[in-house]
Parts: C-alpha cells; structure tokens; sequence
C-alpha cells in the first residue's frame, strides 16, 4: 500500500470537545478529505462509526432520516466509552453528491417514491461510496479490530476485505414518520435494520 499521510490537531481551542481530528492529506488535494474524530487513545476493539455527509439532517435539521441522530449518538457512545472514532466521509447522496440527491428528493416528493425508487428513475446508482479511506484511516491508527455501530453490511464487508476484524454493533435511533419510510426503504435494500411497520 503507498504511504498515507495524514495532518492531525486538536479541537480543544474551540471549547474542549475531546476529539482530536485526523484529515487524509494525499495528493491531488480532495476539497473535503476524509477526515477521522479521535477521542481518548484507539485501541482494537473500540467504538468506530463510519459516517457519510448529509447535510440535510445534520446542518438544517431535516428529520426525513436518521443520519444527524446517528452520528449524535455515536459521539455520545463514544465520550462515554472514552475511546473510540469517528470517521466522516463526504459523499452525500449515498455518494452520488447532493444535486443528485436533491433530484432525488424531487423526484420522490413528485411521486411518492422512496429514495431507491427515485435514484433509479434518474439512472444513479443506488450507493456508490467506497470505505477504502476509512480503512486507510482506521490502519493509521494501529486498529486491527472494531466495534462498528452500523446497519450497513457494505460497511462490515469493506473492513474485513481490508483485513480489520468487524464485530458490528447497530446504530439505531427514534425515528420520525418520514424516516420511519426512509430506513424501511432501506431495509429492503439490504440494511441490517428491524421491520418498523409493526412497531
Ligand atoms: N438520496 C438520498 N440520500 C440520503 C437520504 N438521506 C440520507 N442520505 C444519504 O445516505 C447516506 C447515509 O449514510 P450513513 O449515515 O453513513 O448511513 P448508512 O449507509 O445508511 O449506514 P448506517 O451505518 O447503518 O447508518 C449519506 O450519504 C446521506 O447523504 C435521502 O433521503 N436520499
Ligand atoms: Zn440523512
């Protein structure tokens, strides 16, 4: 594997968060790098959570999914536990980027379809991320083994075929009406989440 390089400070000058972050610094420069929240000292078999970008949730407080709960909780998990890693990934839209998911949404809004309906009617892929660089930052931090609050089993496999033992731990949270559709639609695309039509 090439060298990564990484830049990596603390966040304790804006009020003593705890975390210290660590950004892949490869070349050519990526806009928004992925970047890893370290808290305390990461050993194996500590808390990890995989995160991707939706600033829909966690910047103008949509509650159509779970993702800005998701990654509270796992913060909240992790300061508790006193040890553990965030790893935040910019690929919104499931990587397809924001415009595609803001078609998306268009879309679905047009013909009540659910977010998987919607990306196929507009030709997108369903989920084109890739986990390579949470392993690469993962792997600079000595983890050979985690604790990954996660639904996703794309997630598990991309670490294990990294050679990162994965002992996954889900990442459920309450849920609005509109979300409660938005994690069904993705139960049926393969998402490890519990039915939520009978709760
Ligand atoms: N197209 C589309 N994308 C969404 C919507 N809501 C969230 N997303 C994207 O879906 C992705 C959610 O990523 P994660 O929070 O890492 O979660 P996940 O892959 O569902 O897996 P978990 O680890 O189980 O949470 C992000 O890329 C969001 O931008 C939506 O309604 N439509
Ligand atoms: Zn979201």
């Amino acid at each position: 594997m090439t060298e990564q390089l990484f830049v990596e400070h603390s966040l304790n000058r804006t009020g003593g968060t705890g975390f210290r972050v660590r950004v892949l610094d490869n070349e050519p420069a990526a806009d928004n790098p992925p970047v890893a929240a370290i808290y305390g000292e990461p050993a194996d078999d500590c808390l990890v959570r995989i995160h991707s970008r939706c600033v829909y949730s966690e910047i103008l407080g949509s509650v159509d999914c779970d993702c800005h709960d998701q990654v509270q909780q796992a913060k909240e998990l992790i300061t508790a536990a006193g040890t553990g890693v965030i790893i935040y990934l910019d690929q919104e839209g499931r990587g397809a980027g924001l415009l595609a998911k803001a078609r998306g949404y268009v879309y679905s809004q047009l013909h009540q379809a659910d977010t998987f309906t919607s990306y196929r009617a507009l030709h997108l892929p369903a989920d084109s991320r890739d986990y390579a660089a949470a392993a690469d930052l993962l792997e600079s931090l000595d983890l050979t083994r985690v604790t990954l609050l996660t639904n996703n089993p794309e997630k598990v496999k991309a670490l294990e075929s990294r050679g990162i033992i994965v002992k996954r731990e889900p990442s459920i949270v309450p849920v609005s009406d509109s979300a409660r559709a938005y994690l069904e639609a993705k139960r049926e695309q393969g998402h490890l989440i519990p039915s939520l039509t009978d709760s």
